[in-house]
């Protein structure tokens, strides 16, 4: 049997960061995925086979024979409870990360060993102990700012718990081979998936799993999701520093400048909760053509510049940010990091894809996405 499974990438257009601390954010899923297709042999006896994931991307293949998962991890490979994932416990994370280090992962690529403790954790507590190949590919950049991590945790929830036989396809998606989840099932994968999110950020808020499972342009808050109605889709071209930086580290650096100066910090948040609240307005707004889509533009674009002032102030931008933000700014664009910051991605909002601020922003070594913004969240298929 094989499934599959494929999770959009995501920008953020107000509120990373702060969103962490119980502000509003905006984002939008992107037409960029991550794929899980996951084969699995017959049942056979409780122990035999192996799991693998092949990590496409990274050229890399992991396996763990399935006695010495269940040696590792027995109970919970028999107790998990599908309908209501429980947190991974530091025991088990522990037992999971000393399963990740029988293998030798490159340095330059140590980090992935986060995502994989999130695959085995996803993988043994849906599955069990059972014999299974995923093999993962995505297009998009890893460890960037366009929730990479996200669609894997989603990809891979979708296409386990599917074969779990928890959810399944109630739709299609027009004129692909693709199937649409109802809304009970997402909510199921979208749980699962923040579980693996919690390995791989340490402190997420869940908006990224939430973009990447259910697609479409959204406002997040304190774990609360609103489906923003956006009629003419904004146009973003996304520009990749190529700079790397970890989420993890770069929300942790937020929360501790936040407990060093706990008021300044609660003023920088508040001002982009309204910041965030006034974008998902302006969205909406446009929607009903109550507003030109000039004055939309002149108005996202003064958000987007004023969210990545304070994201500075949190401490979480970088000289190549700034590097695109002049060159941008050269054509009259406004841009602003996208994600975590430290590197990674920068949004530009664009009237129209100009190819000379691309062909100037690639002459620095950066790589320009043109992308698709608003659409489809995660979709399976069963071959
Ligand atoms: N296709 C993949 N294969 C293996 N691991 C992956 C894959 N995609 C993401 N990961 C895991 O997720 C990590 C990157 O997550 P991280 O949250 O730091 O960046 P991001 O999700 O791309 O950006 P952001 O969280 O700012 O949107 C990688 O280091 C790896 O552990
Ligand atoms: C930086 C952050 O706000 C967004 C990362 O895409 C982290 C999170 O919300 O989990
Ligand atoms: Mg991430």
């Amino acid at each position: 049997m094989e499934i599959r499974a494929r999770a959009p990438g995501k920008i953020i257009l107000a509120g990373e960061h702060a969103v962490v601390h119980g502000s509003s954010a905006v984002a939008a899923a992107i037409d960029l995925y991550t794929q899980s297709s996951l084969h699995l042999p017959p049942s056979g006896e409780d122990g035999a086979g192996v799991v693998e994931v092949d990590l496409t991307d990274s050229c890399l293949a992991f396996s763990w024979p399935c006695s010495r998962l269940l040696e590792a991890l027995g109970e919970t490979c028999r107790k998990a409870e599908l309908q209501a994932p429980r947190p991974c416990s530091p025991e088990e994370l522990a037992a999971i990360a000393k399963l990740v280090e029988l293998h030798e992962i490159p340095e330059a690529k140590i980090w992935l060993s986060a995502g994989l403790s999130a695959f085995l954790y996803l993988y043994t507590s849906i599955l069990g102990c059972r014999p299974g190949k995923v093999v993962v590919s995505s297009g998009l950049p890893m460890g960037a700012g366009l929730g990479s991590s996200a669609a894997f945790s989603v990809s891979l929830s979708g296409a386990l718990l599917t074969a779990a036989g928890v959810v399944c396809a109630e739709g299609v998606v027009g004129g692909t081979e693709w199937q649409l989840l109802g809304k009970d099932h997402l909510e199921l994968v979208n749980t699962w998936a923040f579980q693996g999110e919690k390995i791989i950020h340490g402190k997420p808020s869940g908006i990224d799993n939430a973009v990447s499972t259910f697609g479409s342009m959204i406002k997040f808050k304190k774990g609360e999701l609103t489906n923003l109605k956006s009629g003419n889709p904004v146009k973003m071209l996304i520009t990749d520093t190529r700079v790397g930086r970890n989420t993890k580290a770069l929300v942790a650096g937020v929360s501790e400048r936040a407990s060093r100066h706990p008021d300044a910090m609660a003023s920088v948040f508040h001002a982009v909760n309204t910041i965030s609240e006034e974008l998902s307005s302006i969205v909406e707004l446009a929607a009903t053509d109550e507003i030109s889509m000039t004055s939309k533009e002149e108005k996202l674009a003064e958000l987007m510049e004023m969210n990545q002032g304070l994201l500075q102030c949190m401490g979480v931008s970088h000289s190549s940010i700034e590097t695109v933000l002049r060159s941008t700014l050269k054509y009259n664009l406004v841009s602003k990091l996208t994600g975590a910051g430290g590197g990674g991605c920068v949004l530009t909002l664009i009237p129209t894809l100009l190819e000379k601020v691309t062909t100037e922003l690639e002459s620095h070594g950066f790589r320009c996405f043109k992308v698709e913004v608003g659409g489809q969240g995660l979709q399976t298929h069963r071959g």
